[in-house]
């Protein structure tokens, strides 16, 4: 498919919980847009110099969130790829933010399938440590509302490959511009 990455005015936001794929994602639809990637959890555990679950232990969650907002701040200054927390819509300002000045795009998934796909690495999860199933349906009972608000587009990622999730995304976003466009 031929794409003309500058149809895209705004910086493209990922949002959704834990394990929708928001990280693996930003990157494909990056290279496929060639645009550049940001990813809020990496860009704070990078700064912080230790991983976000380490960062929850020493500093809790509070500064986590404070420092989460700091980088979606810098991350939405550039037109790029933005892979966010799964926490991001906690905060006012960051849906401000992100309504503001980004397309958003929340991925959704089964809890089935987010499950099995942290099933590899829950530890890196803290707000899924313990019984992650009742956990995981806790912060969807909270946090769908405040995505489904916010989404520009919705993409349900469940037995979908990556690569077909860029593809599908892509049409949906040339689909939404040339209706604009009337
Ligand atoms: N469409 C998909 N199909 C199968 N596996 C996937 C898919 N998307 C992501 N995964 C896998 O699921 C796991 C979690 O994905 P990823 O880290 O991208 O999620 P995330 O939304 O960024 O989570 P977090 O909010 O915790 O950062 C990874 O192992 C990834 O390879
Ligand atoms: O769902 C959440 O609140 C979180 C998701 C991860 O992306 C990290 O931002 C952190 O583990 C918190
Ligand atoms: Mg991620």
């Amino acid at each position: 498919m031929v794409w003309d990455p500058n149809w895209l005015e705004r910086p493209i936001a990922l949002i959704g919980l834990s394990g929708c794929g928001k990280s693996t994602l930003a990157r494909l639809l990056a290279r496929a847009l060639s645009w550049p990637w940001y990813d809020t959890d990496a860009a704070v555990a990078a700064a912080a110099g230790m991983s976000v679950a380490d960062l929850f232990q020493t500093y809790g969650e509070a500064e986590f969130r404070a420092r989460e907002s700091a980088a979606l701040c810098e991350a939405l200054r550039e037109a790029q790829v933005i892979a966010t927390g799964g926490g991001i819509v906690l905060q006012p300002e960051n849906r401000q933010m992100l309504h503001d000045r980004a397309t958003v795009i929340w991925l959704d998934a089964s809890d089935a399938t987010i499950l099995a796909r942290l099933a590899v690495d829950a530890e890196e999860r803290p707000l899924l440590r313990g019984d992650a199933a009742t956990r995981l349906a806790a912060l969807r009972a909270a946090r769908a509302p405040l995505y489904a608000a916010l989404a520009d587009l919705t993409v349900q990622t469940d037995g979908v490959t990556p690569i077909e999730l860029v593809q599908q995304i892509i049409t949906a976003l040339r689909k939404g511009k040339e209706e604009r466009a009337g």
